[in-house]
């Protein structure tokens, strides 16, 4: 298969000393980005190749999709036969797609308005995968950028593009530290229907218990099928609360990872309707119950050698793990909007006793910290929730351990307390995760600004839905009882 092309021209000899953000800075301001992209899908073998897969696989439309700012997938679909033109010209859209034309309470649309511009999107052909349920149909991602006709601009990458967002900032640190970032997650996510229907003693858990797993066997025997199907290396999964299941597949290039998640995410959508059943990712559906996580289990690898353990039987950390750890937690305040995405993501730490914490702190292998070595080998981070986009998750994740690296940040012992930032809390509603984003200097500094803003947007419209929302609860409270 042909190799992908990176999407920002390897920078080795840039000058060292520069910040990470000026590193992305001098990235993103490359205007050849879109032109080496066409030029790699013009070439005979990419044609050729996706020519055959076209043939092999009987497609007849091909889904030319990208994720947005929300973590949803925007695309167009496309008759297969048209495929050398769309390798050629990829697809345009309006530039709001990226924030899924979210429009605030004020009417605004976010990222631009009706009067914003479009961007194009050229597939990445070597991701053509066709849709299990319907052989007919395939997905191929695209990646954005500024249309050539942008006089200072064209041909860059468009910021609002989250997945190129995360190559790139993944491209940077592989070429300057020459680590590689591999992930592997957790999501967890409840099902309601007649298969979902619970069996639980009075006062214990239904988690492990064989029987409801036994329940659900129609749900996850169609999710693991089509994710064979469509490249995943599924190795388990479990039961672990009313109705929630979690599988996973085997972790790999983090952004890799991402894709799947995306992926499985439209899997679980699929199997949903082909069982009459409802698939929820909403981080915390029930009090009472474990919530929804998507713990990351993140390694870093020098090539074949994962430099987050050092070959010691006993659970520990490396000092360049331990570097990572800290920056990890330093910026899980800041980078909280990003892990946990929705109003509704803060109940699940708000719930005692449902393997979650609002302590920044990191262990071994228990599960009441922020990051824990779950293995040797593997730094397991709590903090993120089901709703969590994968592509953005992985950047802020890569920036904070970047920053640890760097600066040499202390992680303290395990469940210690993390001197380098003592007394530091997880924000506790989306409102104070709002607030700790924009206090972050070095995330909002290093994360290009374009993405930054329109995230904002998005989340600070959020809250203010939220708080303007009149509550069931507020009823019950107050109508009757105040004097
Ligand atoms: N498996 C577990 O440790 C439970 C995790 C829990 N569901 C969470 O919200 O993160």
């Amino acid at each position: 298969m042909t190799a992908l092309p990176t999407v920002s021209a390897t920078q080795t000899a840039a000058p060292q000393g520069l910040s990470l953000a000026e590193r992305l800075e001098k990235r993103y301001a490359d205007k050849d980005a879109f032109a080496r992209h066409r030029d790699h899908n013009m070439s005979k073998e990419v044609i050729a190749e996706l020519g055959e897969k076209i043939k092999a696989a009987g497609t007849e439309y091909i889904y030319y999709q990208i994720p947005t700012m929300q973590g949803r997938v925007v695309a167009k679909v496309v008759p297969a036969q048209h495929f050398e033109r769309f390798l050629r010209k990829g697809i345009a859209m309006h530039r709001p797609a990226m924030a899924d034309l979210q429009t605030t309470r004020e009417g605004e649309m976010v990222h631009g308005g009706v009067e914003a511009k479009e961007f194009w999107a050229l597939p990445e052909a070597e991701t053509f995968t066709s849709i299990p349920w319907d052989t007919t149909v395939a997905t191929i991602w695209c990646r954005a950028y500024e249309p050539l006709h942008f006089g200072d601009i064209g041909g860059s990458v468009l910021p609002t593009d989250v997945r190129s967002l995360f190559k790139i900032t993944h491209e940077e640190f592989t070429d300057r530290t020459g680590l590689e970032l591999r992930s592997g997650l957790e999501p967890e996510m409840t099902w309601v229907g007649s298969m979902a229907d619970v069996i639980v003693k009075d006062g214990a858990s239904p988690a492990y218990q064989v029987e409801n797993l036994e329940r659900m066997r129609p749900v996850y025997k169609k999710i693991i099928g089509y994710a064979q199907a469509m490249g995943f290396n599924m190795i388990q999964g479990d039961y672990e609360d009313d109705g929630q299941i979690e599988l996973n597949w085997d972790y790999d290039q983090a952004n890799l990872t991402a894709d799947r998640m995306t992926t499985y995410r439209q899997i679980c959508r699929q199997v949903a309707r082909e069982l009459d059943m409802q698939a929820s990712f909403m981080p915390k559906p029930y009090n009472g119950k474990m919530g929804n996580g998507c713990h990351h289990n993140l390694s870093l690898w020098r090539g074949n050698e994962n430099v987050v353990e050092d070959g010691r039987v006993e659970l520990h950390a490396t000092e360049l793990a331990k570097n990572a750890i800290a920056g990890a937690l330093k910026h899980t305040p800041g980078s909280a909007l990003v892990m946990n995405s929705t109003v509704n993501s803060y109940k699940r730490f708000w719930d005692v006793g449902q393997y979650v914490t609002m302590d920044l702190s990191w262990g071994l292998d228990g599960r009441d910290a922020t990051m824990r070595i779950s293995a040797n080998g593997r730094m397991e981070y709590r903090q993120p929730d089901a709703s969590v986009n994968p592509y953005l998750s992985h950047t802020y994740l890569l920036a904070a351990m970047d920053d640890g690296i760097t600066n040499n940040l202390n992680a303290g012992e395990p469940m210690g307390p993390v001197s380098d930032f003592a007394g530091r809390t997880v924000p506790r509603t989306m409102g104070e995760s709002i607030d700790a984003f924009e206090a972050d200097k070095y995330l909002m500094n290093t994360i290009p600004s374009e993405v930054t803003g329109v995230y904002l947007d998005i989340k600070k419209d959020e809250w203010a839905r939220y708080c303007s929302t009149l509550t069931e609860w507020e009823f019950t409270q107050y109508w009757a009882s105040i004097p």
